[in-house]
């Protein structure tokens, strides 16, 4: 920062000195140029700045999941949301609802709700469907302490551990231990024969769905509920709340045969709600955010359980003990200001080469521990455990006058704050009054009878938020497509505190889109949902209890995609001088050398900024290579998705167009048997979009620079020619993914022939423009 200060100092007053001189010819281009080089460098430099300050200190949490006591456990509600059966794949969905039936929780403590926002009947067939298998599946992970448990992953180790600086986990027999290993390999045989038959089942459920629509086009009558957009509000127990005791001693028999000896094993499963929110043309649903509010009313006047867990349909329990450890930093001394603990994303079937950096290492492994060690950190969207109370809008303990519950028992029954609906408004109260000890005690056992089933239904109807504090100060955030940073923000201003906690194995994982149009625009909708926190009342700046380190790593998760103004500004930079014709050569002045002051001060910041980068890869044990594939994919999307953001939001601002939030397509399931050529087809997909001409300009302009330079032999003008040109290829090296996306098919097997090609295309038609205008 000391060096900032003194090259800022220097070059401001260097440049008013030159644009002042009497040797500058045209003073107002002069001005300009040196303006906005020093506006982006300043910029630049703040986000630099604010992007280190939050890491001063980091932490790193160890837990110890065989000190929870076991039944002291609290009740946990499982939230899955899932909004389109054809680009989530309903089979994705079901094995998620199973990985998270069979985690290592007390099934009278765990109830699963997964809520459909497309309202297909598919989906419901498909998760009704797992819930069938589960009878088996679950007992099944019991018995033989299988992981990870989810069936298509347990099955298909290969298929789902392909990826960047792990171990590939399978089962082998050294696992089992003591175990009896025949056992194990006869029960695995039948419950795959059986999970087959799940996945050809959900497979002609899909086929039926898609054979249904086309006739219901072709005869205009309709077969579904209603449509994506308008239909009923629905609330299914699938699975009721199991008993209280575990069931043992009881054998699964199917069709006369006994498939398995569960003698020994408990038998029950955790219960399962389907649930479908109402949707009505004309009304806002708030996407993401308003199915999770739907779920939060509906599960509290079901289970109503003190901790909440919130999982994306991909995005599959991975470590059975990931709740316990969840459960440990909530029940932890200092765990009653925890409003939320985050796990970190981790992603199955990424390219080896982690192309478009769909990892996210520098971002998991590094900035999220370093807010852990000031407030906690950004909640993102799934891999969540919350405490109920604090979604309600109250205080942290810690910020309470008398240690009390934070809201008054008149405001908790305030129907302008939570809506009209009295068991919801008891159901408040009840968990805003409960101590720790009963969580798990004194809980009213859950019947899920006809009457709390028609209240849910009730609960989750289009206009129950209307005229209440729902998006606004209860539950998660409207008015943003991020609604998990905007959600956390309001958290963290209220006082209450997150962890993050990173398990071994990771406690989740789930999918990422693979090619890069749906990349760029995953990352679009993130910097334009932080686009929009930051002009909403919501934003960082706004007083509250942040910490102020926090506040600083809101601030800068909020204005990053500006970036993208001054970056594409600054990219074409280099390449005026270089292209410059005689006339503006003056201008320029491409033939004096770069100051030594100039050198001195680029030498020093470049050393200590990749110093400081080499430490922070050291410290996280990420590899440098993980490191690179993030810088060159920000520069990626700074100059494609943050550009298009700026612009819709500006739309926004201007004239109230809202944002859309375009769904990321999951991977579907691959069967076993798929080669890496079919596993990564979707890589090599080209679908271009406006998003890439920005980019492609930059990396066109700069490759036909360099190539001019070279050409027109500029480089022999002296060191500031060759500085430019350094640069130059320091950006077009930025672009190398972006280039590989842009080849297709083709990027396999002849990316640098391909690229030589187009160097050497490029050369000859500057060469013969080079003869024309001689
Ligand atoms: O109207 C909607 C839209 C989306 N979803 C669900 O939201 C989740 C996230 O959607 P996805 O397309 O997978 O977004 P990603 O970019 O992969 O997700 C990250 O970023 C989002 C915010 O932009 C967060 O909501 C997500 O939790 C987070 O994983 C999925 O389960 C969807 O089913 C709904 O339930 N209703
Ligand atoms: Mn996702």
């Amino acid at each position: 920062m000391g060096i900032f200060v003194a090259f800022f100092k220097w070059r401001i007053s260097t440049a008013l000195v030159k644009m002042s001189s009497p040797d500058t010819k045209d003073t107002s281009t002069a001005r300009a140029m040196w303006t906005v080089s020093i506006a982006g460098e300043l910029w630049f430099a703040l986000m630099w700045v604010l992007d280190q300050l939050p890491k001063m200190q980091p932490v790193r949490r160890a837990i110890d999941v065989a000190a929870l006591d076991e039944s002291l456990l609290p009740t946990i509600d499982v939230f899955v949301t899932t909004a389109d059966p054809e680009k989530e794949p309903p089979l994705v969905t079901a094995n998620t609802i199973l990985s998270i039936l069979a985690a290592d929780y007390p099934a009278e403590k765990l109830t699963c709700y997964v809520s459909d926002d497309g309202g297909a009947l598919l989906t419901r067939e498909a998760v009704a469907e797992a819930a069938r298998f589960a009878g088996l599946w679950v007992p099944f992970c019991r018995k033989h302490g299988v992981e990870p448990r989810n069936p298509e992953a347990y099955f298909s180790p290969g298929a789902a551990s392909v990826h960047v600086g792990a171990k590939a986990r399978s089962v082998t027999r050294g696992d089992y231990k003591g175990r009896a290993w025949p056992e194990l390999s006869r029960d695995r045989r039948r419950v795959r024969r059986e999970y087959e038959e799940l996945r050809l089942r959900i497979d002609a459920l899909q086929a039926g769905d898609m054979w249904r629509q086309r006739w219901s086009m072709a005869n205009g009558s309709c077969w579904r509920r209603g449509t994506t957009e308008d239909h009923a509000g629905v609330v299914q127990v699938l699975i009721g709340p199991p008993s209280r005791t575990p069931q043992v001693g009881v054998s699964t028999v199917v069709d006369g045969t006994n498939l398995m000896d569960l003698s020994s094993v408990d038998q029950r499963i955790p219960a399962v709600v389907y649930l479908c929110r109402e949707k009505r043309h004309g009304r806002a649903h708030h996407r993401k955010a308003g199915a999770m509010n739907a779920l939060l009313r509906a599960s509290a006047v079901l289970s109503n359980a003190p901790f909440i867990l919130n999982l994306d349909c991909d995005h599959y329990v991975n470590n059975s003990e990931a709740l316990r450890a969840g459960v440990c930093l909530m029940l932890d001394g200092g765990g009653s200001d925890v409003a939320f603990v985050q796990f970190p994303q981790r992603f199955d079937g990424v390219d080896p080469a982690d192309r478009y950096a769909n990892h996210n290492r520098v971002f998991f492994d590094c900035t999220e521990l370093g807010l852990d060690g000031l407030q906690g950190p950004i909640y993102v969207g799934t891999g969540c455990m919350f405490r109920r109370t604090a979604l309600y809008g109250v205080d942290p303990p810690r910020w309470r006058p008398h240690g009390g519950t934070g809201m008054d028992d008149a405001a908790a029954t305030k129907a302008d704050l939570f809506g009209f609906s009295t068991p919801f408004l008891r159901s408040v109260r009840v968990v805003l009054n409960q101590s720790s000890e009963q969580w798990n005690t004194t809980s009213p056992p859950c019947l899920f009878d006809g009457a709390e089933i028609g209240e849910a239904t009730a609960l989750v109807s289009c206009g129950y938020e209307d005229r209440t504090a729902w998006g606004r100060e209860i539950g998660w955030m409207y008015g943003t497509v991020t609604e998990d940073v905007a959600t956390g923000l309001c958290l963290h201003r209220r006082g209450w505190r997150s962890a993050y906690c990173t398990t071994a194995p990771d406690a989740f994982r789930g999918t990422a889109p693979l090619n890069l149009t749906d990349r760029i625009h995953q990352v679009l909708r993130w910097a334009a949902g932080s686009l929009e926190i930051f002009f909403s009342r919501n934003n960082a700046l706004r007083t509250g209890r942040l910490h102020p380190l926090q506040r600083v790593a809101y601030l800068n998760t909020t204005v990053y995609p500006f970036t993208s103004i001054f970056l594409v500004v600054y990219c074409t930079f280099p390449v005026i001088p270089l292209l410059a014709t005689n006339a503006t050569a003056g201008t320029f002045s491409m033939g004096t050398p770069p100051s030594a002051t100039y050198i001195a001060f680029l030498t020093a910041l470049m050393l200590t900024l990749a110093m400081v980068a080499v430490l922070e890869v050291r410290w996280s044990g990420i590899t440098l290579g993980e490191w690179w594939r993030n810088e060159q994919f920000w520069m990626v999307s700074a100059t494609s998705a943050y550009l298009a953001a700026v612009v819709q939001v500006a739309l926004k601002v201007a004239s109230g167009k809202e944002i859309s939030f375009k769904l990321t397509a999951k991977q579907p399931t691959m069967s076993s048997g798929a080669g890496v050529k079919e596993r990564f087809a979707e890589l090599y997909a080209v679908r271009w979009t406006v998003l890439m001409v920005p980019p492609a300009v930059v990396l066109a302009v700069n490759v036909t620079s360099m190539v001019v330079a070279i050409e027109g032999g500029q480089w022999r003008n002296g060191p500031a020619a060759v500085l430019a040109m350094v640069f130059n290829a320091w950006v077009v090296v930025h672009f190398y993914p972006f280039a590989l996306g842009l080849m297709g098919r083709w990027s396999k097997t002849l990316s640098p022939l391909l690229l030589l090609i187009a160097v050497f295309t490029i050369r000859l038609l500057c060469f013969i423009l080079h003869l024309h205008m001689l």
